[in-house]
């Protein structure tokens, strides 16, 4: 082991802070997560859709499984695994890791969008039952749910094997149930296959939009047609997730690839949380059809256009900043030293709140939850959760933030002291 892991690793047992409730959260998330999937489902089902509902919804057995769900779960999976794996599209490198190298990444998820969506025109055209995705809803997410459980115990097992500098600082406090929870291994590779950005991106994003592809047929069967929410639903979400599959490169410089170790959270997150709640707008419709004026229709629309504007503006102009900072189009950017030879932006998009991108997530998770109207709170809950998650992760990356750039990062504060909301918060 070189001297720096070994002072790495030193500093990470003794000094590093737990997130997420530490052991408790470990113990509590894993349990509570999934069975809230388990339910918001079954609650978007039911004809009150109320999360207020007692004694709550529960499924029967043979509501829960269902060996198809098994079969094409894990056909979606072996499916993108191949795409992923053939040397289609360019090869990126990720930033430098602590060792000095850098790990290359293959970038060609939106082939995988395209393929899935030629493959689906295929099916339809072929009379293939998409809709019964509706009913096969909880028990893929029963599936999913028992794979990251699975996935995950072999990624704890297998981090053992794994040099010091391989592992993620937060991960690694020796706890074991602590660990498990945040991922030890900050970038698990069987050869070039990178395990959590393949999880990141592909099978449970693209699975999520084709899950809603699912709910808009399931309406043409119930109703003859698509409803107009269920067409707003379906195209926002689509863009949302082509954007990140589009602009796959830049997921490379998030937090969750630089800094967190690959454990259940990611590994629940990416393959169940993603699909089965974010979607819940769609599956709320096929039961709560809801009639649109085309003035709300257009307001919709224009929020969630200018939410995608902030969002994809704000984004692009740190990632360039960061991958060139003499580029013609942040150049001219205010910006600030920081001891680390970093600089940081204070204008422009960076100079209206320190995290813009997120105002513009949340204005586009509104406009996802509006068109199911406003009689029930369930198509709202993932705008409630996203801002919690949003607020929770601006404050793990300020802290993480000042510790690498102290006193340049206070200065930052002070020059833009709003986290996300202008003039509010
Ligand atoms: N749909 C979903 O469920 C989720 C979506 N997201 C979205 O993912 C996107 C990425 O979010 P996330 O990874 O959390 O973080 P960000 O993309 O906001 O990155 C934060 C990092 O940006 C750098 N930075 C911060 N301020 C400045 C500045 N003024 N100038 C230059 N660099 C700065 C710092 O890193 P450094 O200085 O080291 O470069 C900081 O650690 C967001 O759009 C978010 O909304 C995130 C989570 C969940
Ligand atoms: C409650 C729970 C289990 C939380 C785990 C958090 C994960 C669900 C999210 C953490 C960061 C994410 C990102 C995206 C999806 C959700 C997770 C995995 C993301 C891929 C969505 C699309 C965006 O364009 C993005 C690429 C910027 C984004 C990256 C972060």
């Amino acid at each position: 082991m070189r001297p720096n892991s070994q002072a790495l690793k030193q500093r990470s047992l003794h000094e590093t802070e737990r997130e997420f409730g530490g052991t408790l959260g470990a113990v509590c998330i894993p349990v509570l997560l999934p069975l809230t999937v388990l339910f918001l489902i079954s609650v978007s089902r039911s004809p009150e859709a109320s999360l207020l509902q007692w004694p709550p919804v529960l499924p029967s057995t043979h509501q829960l499984w269902d060996p198809v769900a098994l079969v094409l779960l894990l056909g979606w999976i072996a499916l993108h695994a191949l795409l992923y794996a053939m040397p289609l599209g360019k090869v990126s490198e990720g930033l430098t890791l602590r060792d000095g190298t850098r790990l290359k990444y293959p970038i060609n998820g939106f082939l995988g969008l395209c393929v899935s969506g030629v493959l689906l025109i295929l099916l339809l055209e072929l009379g293939a039952p998409l809709g019964s995705l509706f009913e096969l809803l909880l028990p893929l997410a029963v599936c999913a749910i028992a794979l990251s459980f699975l996935f995950s115990i072999y990624l704890y097992i297998r981090s053992f094997w794994a040099p010091s500098h391989a592992l993620a600082l937060g991960g690694n406090t020796g706890n074991p149930l602590y660990d498990f929870f945040i991922g030890r291994e900050l970038n698990p590779r069987i050869g070039n296959f990178d395990f959590k950005y393949f999880c990141e991106l592909r099978p449970g994003l693209i699975g999520w939009v084709v899950l809603n592809l699912g709910m808009l047929m399931k309406e043409v069967e119930l109703r003859g047609s698509p409803s107009l929410a269920m067409m707003l639903v379906n195209s926002f979400q689509l863009l949302y997730v082509a954007d990140a599959l589009w602009n796959e490169e830049a997921v490379l410089t998030t937090m969750d690839i630089v800094h967190d170790g690959f454990g259940f959270m990611l590994v629940f997150g990416d393959l169940a949380w993603v699909p089965f709640t974010y979607g819940l707008q769609a599956s709320f419709l096929v039961e709560h059809p809801q009639t649109l004026s085309p003035l709300g229709s257009l307001t919709i629309i224009a929020l969630n256009g200018i939410g995608y504007y902030i969002f994809r503006k704000s984004n692009s102009q740190k990632n360039q900043f960061r991958r060139d900072p003499t580029h013609p189009s942040v150049a001219r950017l205010e910006t600030i030293a920081t001891a680390t030879g970093k600089r940081l932006l204070v204008s422009g998009w960076w100079g209206l709140v320190r995290h813009p991108n997120y105002l513009g997530d949340l204005l586009m998770a509104l406009a996802w939850s509006l068109p199911c109207g406003f009689s029930h709170l369930l198509p709202y809950f993932y705008v409630i959760y996203f801002t919690v998650l949003l607020i929770h992760r601006e404050d793990r990356d300020e802290r993480q933030c000042r510790a690498k750039y102290g006193l340049a990062w206070d200065t930052y504060c002070r020059r833009v002291p709003y986290r996300i909301f202008p003039y509010i918060y």
